[in-house]
């Protein structure tokens, strides 16, 4: 409970110091805000990390600052961005309401309002890697120590005459001069040089100590306002005021950082390649239109890629790289022939260019995709291409090698990666082929919903450094920063250049294609399996009133319509299937041929209708006088077949003459009664149907002949 009552109390303090506390602004402060509602602020452009550029946005420290304190009082801050000299002058001629960065100096006191420093900025010590054991200032004792001239606390530092002061124009010169270990140490304000190590990947410098001198404060951030406007500046001092340090802290998180130590990366060196280093500034050539793997800007600038291979090489070689600037990859590949560069960081090991360059081993693997219209089917392999017009960048190794490989292609050589997308959009040719990052790239901001990437090739593009032939202590060092570029190194270096944008719309799109490509086959696979569940449902159907059709067909066919017996087909059917049963002369089958007497009678007395009458009657008269095991059926006209499977003779003529009687003395509705006259058989060894009927038809004609209404056996 006690801990549970200190937590609370710990975090409740924590909150109170941590929570902005309101803003109290009198009445004139308000009327100040309400009648001047837009402030006119002067900013630095390239304040690196206060206020500066991000893709043409203006970003920073500073901006968020000011965006909390339009939160807080409704301000609005019309920014006046540009370089130091300028604003400040605008500031002093009251051009613009105030200004931000401004440190406090007695002297501007006359024409500037102070609010309370926003931020302190530290100074840092920073040394090389391997400078060992930091123990304050003294360490540097006799030491090069490189500065920013004019700095504000350099009289004190020249005051103490211990180190070797070397001085420097501007930041960066500063700082790569320690990391190729010109100097000892540097110092320099922390936000500054934790940008520089982050943009430049430096990694074999480390932070020692914050640079404390007894008459030197931090640089104090400040915003200065005119001093007319004491309301304006009220507020701003209560807004600061207002702001917790929690807030403050994000902000700093986000722009200043932690600074951390950077690990080194350091290749061995023999003697006589420390010298070519000392001695050689090595000159490099580059495909200028080759991004992401390297390129120019629009300022002319080295960037891609390979740029942030040879700021790694000038970091682990503390060596220094110059680019030598060419139209094309092909004037850079002419170039390193007539000796005009030492290098290419990027190049593809072919047996052509071995003549005249080494190579290290390869350090990147990229896949090589055909790009081609949108309206073209996928290609699954590069025969697939045969016959067609395929671009490939003049001078590409891959011209050579798809040459050779695949002769039946026609390879033609295209200026830039600009020209081959350009002739496959117009048609001109069927497909280019490239690096899919090359592609990739273009792919970001042209040809979007014209090309696509068709499909991949099975060559890999491998790259290696190329050094001049005659160079081999070059050679040397360069396979040995190969063999130091650490996977981490290579994935940060290729992360950021193939840059997410392009895994979102390249990928995406792939992905998309494929995903709509699976939604549409099992769109399809669920329309033809309902579509085939309906047709064989019908099918079952139409099979079940076929069966049902033919069951009935099949009744049809076998039973007389009148009399719903087994008709005369069916009869014969049944006496030769008796007959096949090969029955002995003790167990064998009997057959009865029974005829209406005088029937013709009935007919003429009665009518036709009232004769097909009796003939139903009778025939459900027979049904039941007869075993369940006879037949019995309509043989024709008013004669009816009787069939006894399995029966004797002796037993037959008891149940014919049963039926006999039945039939004398049913009373038939409105007529007399009807006999009916019988003739038996058994069968007989031998017997067809033929001869079986006839003799109980011979047996018959007896019966008539002999009186009728009785059975004769035959
Ligand atoms: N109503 C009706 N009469 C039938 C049918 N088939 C045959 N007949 C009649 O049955 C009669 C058979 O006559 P006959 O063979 O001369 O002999 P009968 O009158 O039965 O006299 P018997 O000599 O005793 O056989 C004929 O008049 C036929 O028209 C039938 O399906 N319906």
């Amino acid at each position: 409970m006690k801990k549970i009552l200190i937590t609370l109390l710990f975090l409740f303090l924590y909150s109170v110091g941590s929570i902005a506390k309101p803003l109290d602004l009198t009445k004139e402060e308000k009327g100040f805000i309400k009648d001047n509602p837009v402030v006119s602020i002067g900013m630095m452009p390239d304040f690196t990390p206060f206020s500066y550029y991000i893709e043409g946005e203006p970003v920073g420290f500073e901006h968020d600052l000011l965006n909390l304190i339009s939160q807080k009082t409704g301000l609005k801050f019309e920014k006046h961005i540009d370089k130091w000299t300028t604003i400040y002058n605008s500031f002093k001629n009251k051009e613009i309401d105030m200004i931000s960065s401004i440190s406090y100096k007695k002297y501007r006191e006359p024409f500037t309002i102070f609010t309370s420093p926003y931020y302190n900025i530290p100074i840092m010590i920073f040394v090389k890697d391997n400078f060992g054991e930091y123990n304050g200032l003294k360490s540097l004792t006799g030491k090069k120590v490189g500065v920013l001239k004019d700095v504000f606390y350099i009289k004190e530092l020249e005051d103490l005459g211990s180190m070797n002061l070397i001085f420097y124009d501007s930041y960066d010169e500063l700082t790569k001069d320690l990391v190729f270990g010109k100097i000892d140490a540097l110092m320099q304000n922390l936000p500054n040089i934790n940008h520089l190590i982050k943009k430049n990947l430096y990694n074999n410098i480390k932070l020692a100590s914050e640079l404390v001198l007894p008459n030197t404060n931090r640089e104090d951030l400040r915003f200065g306002i005119q001093p007319e406007k004491s309301l304006l500046s009220s507020i701003l001092q209560k807004s600061l005021t207002s702001i917790s340090k929690r807030e403050i802290e994000e902000l700093s998180d986000k722009w200043i950082g932690s600074i951390k130590e950077y690990p080194g990366g350091h290749i061995d060196l023999n003697d006589a390649e420390k010298a070519y280093i000392n001695t050689h500034t090595i000159q490099y050539c580059i495909n200028p239109s080759g991004l992401p793997f390297e390129g120019l800007n629009e300022d002319g600038e080295h960037v891609g890629m390979s740029s942030d291979y040879y700021r790694l090489f000038e970091q682990m070689l503390s060596a220094k790289f110059e680019l030598v600037k060419t139209k094309n990859w092909n004037q850079s590949v002419e170039f390193i022939q007539q000796k005009k560069c030492d290098m290419l960081a990027l190049g593809m090991e072919t047996p052509e260019r071995k003549k005249y360059l080494n190579f290290t081993s390869h350090y990147l693997d990229v896949p090589l995709v055909v790009a081609t219209r949108v309206d073209v089917p996928f290609i699954n392999q590069i025969l697939d291409l045969e016959g067609e017009k395929i671009g490939i960048i003049k001078g590409d190794a891959f011209v050579k090698i798809l040459r050779g490989k695949y002769p039946s292609l026609k390879i033609v050589e295209v200026d830039d990666i600009y020209d081959g997308l350009d002739q496959v959009k117009n048609g001109q040719l069927f497909a280019y082929i490239d690096t899919l990052a090359s592609i990739g790239y273009e792919f970001q901001s042209k040809y979007f919903g014209e090309l696509k990437i068709a499909g991949k090739i099975s060559e890999n593009l491998r790259l290696s450094i190329a050094v001049r032939k005659d160079d081999v202590t070059l050679l040397g060092i360069l396979q040995k920063v190969v063999n130091n570029i650490t996977n981490e190194r290579h994935r940060k270096i290729f992360t950021k250049w193939i840059p997410i944008k392009y895994e979102q719309d390249v990928n995406y799109k792939i992905v998309w294609q494929i995903v709509l490509a699976i939604v549409i086959f099992l769109a399809l696979m669920i329309y033809w399996n309902r579509k085939i569940t309906k047709a064989n449902t019908l099918l079952k159907q139409a099979q079940k009133d076929i069966e049902e059709k033919n069951k009935e067909l099949n009744r049809l066919a076998l039973t007389d319509n009148l009399t719903t017996l087994f008709n005369r087909r069916k009869l014969e059917e049944l006496i030769q299937a008796e007959i096949d049963k090969g029955y002995h002369v003790d167990n064998s089958f009997c057959l009865s041929i029974l005829d209406i007497d005088h029937f013709k009678e009935v007919n003429d007395k009665y009518g036709h209708q009232r004769g097909d009458s009796v003939l139903v009657e009778i025939a459900s008269v027979l049904k039941d006088s007869l075993r369940i095991t006879d037949y019995v059926g309509r043989y024709g006209g008013e004669e009816f077949i009787i069939i006894f499977p399995e029966s004797s003779i002796e037993d037959v003529k008891l149940i014919i003459e049963g039926v006999r009687l039945k039939i004398a003395q049913y009373d038939f509705e409105g007529i007399e009664h009807k006999t009916a006259s019988f003739g038996l058989t058994a069968f007989k060894a031998g017997d067809t149907i033929e001869a079986v009927v006839k003799r109980a038809d011979n047996a018959l004609y007896e019966a008539k002949e002999s009186g009728r209404n009785r059975v004769v056996v035959n």
